[in-house]
């Protein structure tokens, strides 16, 4: 009997009707249950840790050589024209690397376990840790991973990912909000997005905002993710990549379909002027990328009309894409895999050991067990806060602290400069933030508004040249909590209250680390 039609499957659908936004409230059966928390999702962002880490070895005696990588499988047919900088080159594998991302992201429980399945809830406090090791690079040396669940109600996953050996790190944080349609697909919004910052080039980083998505298939108990709308890459160096999804019946009929456009700087892109590159095909497998020769000059196109047959004049207005040839197949691009500790060996907040008897159970199938596990672990967490409660107190985060970027509350340069001074050379904010302890923040300073229920002691203030702040500026993106790629004066944007709280890394907290190692 398929799982569609299994009584199990049809009273699941039945729950959905009465859904109320909090997906931990619909029990699935066991078959579309993940034994995978949430919480390790973070790996997703660096398994292709060849394409996260070689903009780093990307400068200016090189960079014409990434020419080399775009060519089709023939290896004869290359892209025609030379790489114009070498910040478009790093850009362009910066791409790669997050188009690569995707499939791990949204695919690989498809390709894993044959459909999307649903992950387990991580509680307050969960983290998951690990390691790239890459072996086989010697250069790349180790990549850590930091993932810890900042917040339950509503659900927030922060993560770190740092090479020191290059100096590249990455960290960001996520939150969905979910609805169901009439026809039982899952619309998600994602709130929150990825700073990824190369330490050896001054400091490059690229502000990344995470894509809508939605859940087709469940009616059918064979779930799969498309991506939605619009993605950007903004770079501290002026250029941007935008991305377009879309899934079959749009641009190519195909299902995960993508379209990156490469601009020199996010005016080009807002005044419609021609990217550099078109970059596009499926984001879970082939993509390619064109040189788009841009459209003539008004003044040259005129002249050139009227000395010309008007069929030629046709050539001018529309740019002229010059040859598909290979950028990514995101399916055989060699994954580095991430090792984890042995569940022995890990803290009771760790993921993995935390779940186990839960994942055991769904991994056996057995309802009951699962149910039973399961609600061990969200009775603990109730009498956890219930105690906290009593005491006055909040559950501590880890790693991440909770930075306030409101613009109407006045940004506490002072005590952050002066803690700033004391570190020497330190030139971007994030490593200022990185070292700055928490406690240095004035008391007096007025409680910034909408503090989410379970953070309200860990909130600390951005600096003027916060990363975050330049490329938002850069990219014309709201700062608040709205949906990530909202943009300034987006109606999100505007509405009333709406808080400007983003989870920041801190690696002073990591260094200090006594309990848990990567
Ligand atoms: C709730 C109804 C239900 O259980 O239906 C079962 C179906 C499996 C569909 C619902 C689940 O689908 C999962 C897909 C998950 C997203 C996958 C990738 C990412 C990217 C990552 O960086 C952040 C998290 C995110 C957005 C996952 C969020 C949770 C999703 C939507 C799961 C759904 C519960």
């Amino acid at each position: 009997m398929s799982q569609a039609s299994s009584s199990s499957w049809k009273s699941f659908l039945k729950s959905i009707a009465t859904f109320n936004g909090d997906l931990s409230t619909l029990t699935a059966p066991p078959f579309i249950l993940s034994p995978v928390s949430l919480v390790e999702f973070s790996q997703y962002w660096a398994e292709h840790q060849n394409l996260f880490l070689k903009p780093n070895f990307i400068d200016s005696n090189n960079f014409n050589s990434i020419k080399n990588e775009l060519t089709d499988k023939d290896t004869t047919t290359t892209l025609e024209y030379d790489i114009p900088t070498p910040e478009i080159a790093r850009l362009l594998v910066v791409v790669k690397w997050f188009m690569s991302t995707l499939r791990s992201q949204y695919y690989s429980r498809n390709e894993s376990e044959g459909t999307e399945k649903k992950p387990l809830n991580p509680f307050l406090g969960e983290v998951f840790t690990g390691k790239w090791l890459n072996k086989d690079h010697p250069d790349f040396g180790e990549t850590v991973l930091l993932s810890e669940q900042v917040s339950h109600h509503p659900p927030k996953t922060a993560f770190a990912i740092f090479n020191d050996k290059n100096n590249v790190h990455l960290q960001g944080y996520n939150e969905i909000k979910t609805v169901f349609s009439k026809t039982l697909t899952l619309s998600v919004k994602q709130f929150g997005h990825a700073i990824l910052t190369y330490g050896n080039h001054n400091d490059e980083s690229y502000y990344i905002t995470l894509p809508a998505l939605h859940i087709e298939g469940i009616l059918q108990a064979s779930p799969f993710v498309e991506l939605d709308g619009k993605s950007y890459i903004q770079s501290s160096n002026g250029n941007l990549c935008v991305l377009e999804y879309s899934g079959r019946g749009y641009f190519s009929g195909k299902k995960n379909s993508v379209k990156a456009k490469i601009y020199t700087s996010t005016e080009d892109y807002k005044s419609n002027k021609d990217p550099l590159y078109l970059i596009s095909g499926q984001w879970s497998g082939i993509c390619t990328i064109s040189k788009v020769v841009p459209k003539a000059s008004k003044k040259d196109s005129a002249s050139l009309n009227a000395s010309s047959n008007s069929s030629s004049s046709s050539s001018l207005t529309t740019p002229i894409i010059v040859k598909d040839v290979l950028f990514l197949d995101s399916s055989t691009d060699k994954k580095e895999p991430l090792i984890v500790k042995d569940v022995e060996l890990q803290n009771p907040l760790e993921s993995r050991k935390a779940w186990l008897d839960v994942a055991n159970a769904i991994r056996a199938g057995d309802y009951e067990k699962i149910v039973a596990s399961k609600s061990k672990i969200e009775n603990a967490q109730r009498q956890l806060r219930k105690e906290e409660e009593a005491q006055g107190i909040t559950w501590k985060r880890r790693w991440f602290v909770d930075v306030d970027y409101s613009k109407d509350i006045p940004i506490k340069t002072k005590s952050i400069e002066s803690m700033n001074d004391a570190q020497s050379t330190t030139s971007s904010t994030t490593t200022a933030i990185d070292n700055l302890n928490i406690n240095d923040v004035p008391a007096s300073s007025p409680t910034p508004i909408g503090k989410s229920d379970e953070n309200k002691d860990e909130i600390i203030f951005a600096t003027e040249n916060d990363k975050f702040i330049q490329l938002s500026t850069m990219l014309g993106s709201s700062m608040k909590n709205a949906q990530s790629g909202t943009m300034v004066g987006d109606k999100d944007d505007k509405k009333p209250n709406i808080t400007a709280l983003h989870w920041r890394f801190q690696r002073k907290l990591w260094n200090n680390e006594k309990e848990i190692t990567a």
